[in-house]
C-alpha cells in the first residue's frame, strides 16, 4: 500500500517568504503571462523565461542529440572540413533523412553548422569539443546516468534498479577496492585521464605548486595530475596514493612518462589505511565530492596526519554556488552523484567547516579561471 502524501505543514513565514509568495503566484497566473509577454517593457523578460523553461523540457533531446553526434563521430568526421548529408548518412549507416534531422537539431544547438543545401560543417560548440577530449569522453559515458534516470523518482527512492553508474565507479560500491579488477576501474580511469588536462590547468594556475618540495595526490588516478604538476615544478617530488588496481595503472603510465625516479606509488583505500607521510602538500583533485561527510572527515584527519606542521591541503573540485552562472554545477552533481549512490557537490563554506573540523586552518578559496570546472582551497595543517 502506498502511504499517503500529506500536504506540507505551514511554517512560520518570513517576510521575504511573503514576497516570493506574492511573485510565485504572479509568475504563475496565466492573465500575467499573457500580459507580460505583450506589454513592451516586460517582453524581453518573458521571453527569456519562456526559453529558459522550454531549454529545461527539451534538455534530454539536446543532450541524446549531442550523444548521438559523439557515438557517430560526427565532429572528429568534419574536423577536416564540411561535407554533404548523403556521405554522412552512408557512414552512418542511416538514411539521408535521419542524419538530416540529427545535422539540423545539432545545427541548432551550435554544434554543427548548415553550409549550402545539404551540407554541414563544424559549428562553434562542435569545433570547440574538438579541442578537448575529455568532453567527448563525459559525453560517451553519460549513456550509464541517463540510464538510471530512465526512471529519476525511483532512483531518489532508491527502489529496486540496476544501478549502471555505481558499476562505472566501481569504489562507489566496495570501499576496500579488493573486489576491484583492473577492468572494472579501467574505463572511469581513462575518463578521469581524458578530462584531466583541463582541471589540472585551472587547479595549477590558482596554486602554483613551484615552493613545495614534495606532492602527494590522494586519489591521484592514473597520476595525469601528477605528470602536470611535475611539468610545473621540475624539482617537486612526486607521490600518489589510490586503489590497488588504479596505482597499477599510474605505475605504468608515469613510468612511460619517464616519471618513474620522481615517483613514489602507495597502492591502499583511505576507508582502511592511513596516508603516506612525507609530503609537505596534498592534493585532494575531484575526489572529496565522491563520498559522504563521514568518510570526507576521516580522510582529512588522515591528510592532515601525514602532513607536517605548517604542511598544505590543496583541494580541488566543482563546488557548489561557484559563481554566478555555474548553477548547473549544482543540479549535475546532485543528480549524478545521488545515481552514484554517495558523495555531495559542497559549497567552499560546507568544505572549509569539513577542514577546520579537521583541525586545518588558514583556510582559503583562491580564484580560479573557470570556477564551473573546478574550485580551489588551500589549507594549513
Ligand atoms: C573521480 S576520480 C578522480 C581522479 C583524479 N584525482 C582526477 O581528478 O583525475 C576519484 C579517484 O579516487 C580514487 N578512490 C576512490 N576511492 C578510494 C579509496 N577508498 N582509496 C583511495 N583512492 C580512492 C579512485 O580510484 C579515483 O582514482
Amino acid at each position: 500500500m502506498r502511504a499517503a502524501v500529506r500536504p506540507a505543514t505551514p511554517s512560520a513565514t518570513s517576510l521575504s517568504d511573503r514576497w516570493r509568495g506574492c511573485r510565485d503566484r504572479l509568475l504563475a497566473s496565466a492573465a500575467f503571462q499573457r500580459w507580460a509577454a505583450a506589454f513592451p517593457l516586460t517582453r524581453p523578460i518573458a521571453r527569456k523565461r519562456a526559453a529558459e523553461l522550454f531549454d529545461l523540457c527539451a534538455g534530454f533531446v539536446y543532450s541524446q542529440t549531442l550523444a548521438a553526434c559523439v557515438q557517430l563521430d560526427l565532429f572528429e568526421t568534419l574536423r577536416a572540413g564540411p561535407s554533404d548529408v548523403a556521405t554522412l548518412a552512408s557512414r552512418a549507416a542511416m538514411s539521408a533523412d535521419a542524419m538530416t534531422s540529427l545535422c539540423e537539431a545539432a545545427s541548432a544547438l551550435q554544434l554543427l553548422e548548415r553550409r549550402g543545401a545539404a551540407r554541414y560543417g563544424l559549428g562553434p560548440l562542435g569545433a570547440a569539443l574538438l579541442g578537448n577530449p575529455g568532453i567527448a569522453a563525459m559525453i560517451r559515458h553519460h549513456a550509464a546516468l541517463y540510464a538510471d534516470l530512465g526512471d529519476p523518482v525511483a532512483l531518489l527512492r532508491g527502489q529496486d534498479r540496476e544501478r549502471r553508474l555505481a558499476h562505472y565507479w566501481p569504489y562507489a560500491l566496495d570501499h576496500s577496492g579488493a573486489t576491484l579488477t583492473r577492468d572494472s576501474v579501467a574505463s572511469y580511469t581513462a575518463l578521469m585521464a581524458a578530462s584531466q588536462p583541463m582541471i589540472a590547468d585551472v587547479v595549477l594556475a590558482a596554486y602554483p605548486l613551484s615552493g613545495h618540495r614534495c606532492l602527494l595526490d590522494v586519489g591521484g588516478g592514473d597520476g595525469s595530475f601528477l605528470a602536470a604538476a611535475a611539468r610545473q615544478a621540475p624539482r617537486l617530488a612526486l607521490k600518489l596514493f589510490d586503489l590497488p588496481e588504479v596505482a597499477a595503472i599510474a605505475q605504468e603510465r608515469l613510468a612511460k612518462a619517464r616519471l618513474a625516479d620522481r615517483v613514489t606509488i602507495t597502492p591502499g583505500s583511505f576507508y582502511s589505511d592511513p596516508l603516506p607521510i612525507g609530503a609537505d602538500v596534498i592534493s585532494l583533485i575531484r575526489v572529496v565530492h565522491d563520498h559522504d561527510d563521514d568518510a570526507v572527515a576521516q580522510l582529512l584527519a588522515k591528510a592532515r596526519a601525514a602532513l607536517p606542521d605548517n604542511g598544505v591541503l590543496l583541494l580541488g573540485e566543482p563546488m557548489s554556488e561557484a559563481a554566478s552562472g555555474a548553477d548547473g554545477v549544482s543540479a549535475y552533481f546532485e543528480i549524478y552523484l545521488r545515481a552514484m549512490g554517495q558523495g555531495r557537490p559542497r559549497s567552499a563554506a560546507r568544505l572549509r567547516e569539513l577542514l577546520m573540523a579537521a583541525g586545518f586552518s588558514q583556510v582559503r578559496q583562491l580564484r580560479t579561471r573557470i570556477p564551473m570546472i573546478a574550485g580551489v582551497i588551500v589549507a594549513k595543517s
